[in-house]
């Protein structure tokens, strides 16, 4: 379900770039000349400038004498990277797609009309370098592969000066903005200034999928140190060598940043990404209501995640409204994971109505503790709603294994938000065969591959050819050796977010609201 909308997402949006060249800058006022604008990734066209422009632009003698048209530099960089993809052959995945992530650079730093061109055509094959898994790769390798700055960068030493720095974007108008402080990147942990990766690579789909003007599109970093020993100790790491800062200090930084964004561009929208937990959802509260932002780790995955448990109750040919019915077990309780059954919890009221039944009986969540109770001491407000209470499951206690949860829910969904490799294992697969579900559903939604909790060749091989798999990072179909092939589905917030932001956009809207990420949701589904 996921993939065709992928699929045709990117299919509007090339062709609305080809009738209205929103996706793709049109002809505009250039101010630049010379050097610089064979410099200025907005305004290059490398040898594609005809003679005219070569006059009026002052390029003339700055460039081989040959114009070299659109199409032809196109075909020219697709037979780069189709030779590199045949040189690499046999050689390491890592260093395949790293390769592979350098290429697609290179001409995003060089000629940005270009680049998005070939990312829009090929977004299939390309999603998977500039964004995830690749995208992981790149942040944890950052400061190595650093030649040019993308995006701005504040840090804790800015204090005080952000209002003025906003200033030296060259943009005057941005529209969309990432912003990150690296503290969780995907289910690596904390990258402090290597996360920058991330906000480029979302912003990237922003301009595929949602033809959003790559020349009104802002990633940012907001570098607050990093507790993480190993890029501390690193020479080459590019950020700040402090502990992270905490508490109000923390808060006060972000306070400043997002100032300085809507004093200079009041209508833009900001999404939070890869936050850690406590300040995903600190941040989610404070700001929500002040400015336009929303976090896509605790709201979009919500949103594509309904959207698979929507999907699947139809695939079990049975109507929405048995969506109260299907038990739901999440794996992982960070602001992914309740992020998730927030979103859940409300589609079942609705699907409901009031009919004072307990709200969260059908859902589980385990946490690297196990099962989460009401015994549970310290449990998180997050987490509270959905802890189970001594009546609700007999033969299960505080801190039970996802195993012995698995066989005694028997549930109709197996859902990992927990950033483990892995969890999703043998056992765990083989119990859910057990599943009062017709089509049990399993969504391994940890990012990159290598956190993924199950891969698609164990979940089909161990818990039957009937299921319903979807996974954050993408997995090749399964040859289920019996000429059928088990389909694999990518559940990912990146068949959202570009949605959303570009809904907020055109509506002019100034709160991302609960109910515009359900719509999308039912809408996806
Ligand atoms: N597919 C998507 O669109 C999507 C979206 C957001 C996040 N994610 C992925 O989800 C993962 C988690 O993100 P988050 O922001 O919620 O992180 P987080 O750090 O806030 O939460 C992780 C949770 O997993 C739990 N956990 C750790 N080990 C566990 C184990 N062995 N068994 C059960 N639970 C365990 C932790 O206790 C914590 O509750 C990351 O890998 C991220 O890439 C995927
Ligand atoms: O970045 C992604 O691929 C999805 C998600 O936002 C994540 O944090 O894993
Ligand atoms: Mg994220």
């Amino acid at each position: 379900m996921w993939r065709n909308i992928a699929r045709s997402a990117a299919a509007s949006c090339l062709r609305r770039s080809r009738r209205f060249s929103t996706a793709i800058p049109g002809p505009c006022i250039v101010h630049k000349r010379g050097a610089d604008i064979l410099h200025d990734p907005w305004f290059n066209k490398d040898t594609g400038f005809p003679l005219t422009e070569r006059d009026r632009l002052g390029l003339r003698g700055l460039l081989p004498p040959r114009v070299i048209s659109f199409e032809h530099q196109y075909a020219r960089f697709m037979e780069s990277y189709r030779s590199l993809e045949k040189n690499t052959l046999g050689q390491p995945d890592s260093v395949v797609s790293l390769a592979k992530w350098r290429i697609l650079n290179r001409l995003h730093d060089r000629n940005e009309t270009l680049y998005y061109r070939v990312l829009i055509d090929n977004i299939k094959d390309f999603a998977p370098i500039i964004y995830t898994p690749t995208v992981g790769l790149v942040c944890q390798n950052y400061s190595g592969l650093f030649r040019r700055p993308r995006g701005m960068y504040f840090s804790a030493k800015d204090k005080g000066e952000m209002m003025s720095m906003i200033y030296n974007w060259p943009a005057h108008q941005v529209d969309m903005i990432v912003i990150t402080d690296g503290s969780r990147i995907l289910g690596l942990g904390d990258l402090g200034v290597q996360g920058i990766g991330i906000p480029i690579g979302k912003l990237d789909m922003y301009v595929a999928a949602a033809g959003i003007n790559p020349q009104r599109i802002l990633p940012i970093m907001l570098d607050v140190g990093t507790n993480n020993q190993r890029l501390l100790e690193d020479r080459l790491y590019l950020g700040l060598r402090q502990p992270r800062l905490e508490g109000e200090e923390y808060l006060s930084v972000v306070d400043e940043l997002m100032e300085a964004i809507f004093t200079r561009w009041p209508k833009a929208i900001v999404q939070f990404e890869d936050f850690q937990m406590k300040w995903a959802f600190e941040t989610l509260q404070r700001y929500r209501k002040k400015f336009c932002m929303f976090n896509d780790d605790i709201q979009g995955t919500a949103g594509v995640a309904l959207a698979g448990l929507l999907g699947t109750v139809r695939a079990q040919g049975r109507p929405l409204t048995d969506f109260v019915n299907q038990k739901i077990v999440v794996v992982g309780a960070g602001s992914a994971g309740i992020g998730v059954l927030n979103m859940a919890a409300q589609a079942v009221s609705r699907v409901a109505g009031n009919t004072g039944a307990s709200p969260n009986h059908q859902f589980y969540l385990l946490d690297k503790d196990g099962l989460i109770t009401k015994e549970r001491k310290n449990i998180d407000p997050a987490a509270a709603p959905f802890a189970k209470g001594p009546g609700e499951i007999e033969g299960l206690r505080e801190g039970a294994s996802l195993l012995e949860v698995v066989k005694k829910v028997k549930p109709h969904v197996l859902l990992g938000l927990s950033g483990v490799g892995g969890v999703f294992n043998e056992e765990v697969l083989k119990a859910m065969r057990e599943s009062d579900s017709t089509k049990p559903a399993i969504f391994a939604m940890s990012n990159p591959t290598m956190n993924a909790e199950c891969t698609a060749a164990d979940a089909f091989k161990h818990a039957g050819e009937n299921i319903v798999f979807a996974s954050g990072s993408p997995f090749a179909n399964v040859d289920l050796g019996n000429g059928k092939v088990g389909h694999v589905n990518q559940a990912n917030n990146m068949y959202l977010f570009p949605g959303i932001g570009l809904g907020t956009l055109l509506a002019g809207a100034h709160f991302i609201s609960d109910g515009m990420l359900q719509a999308a949701a039912e809408w996806y589904e």
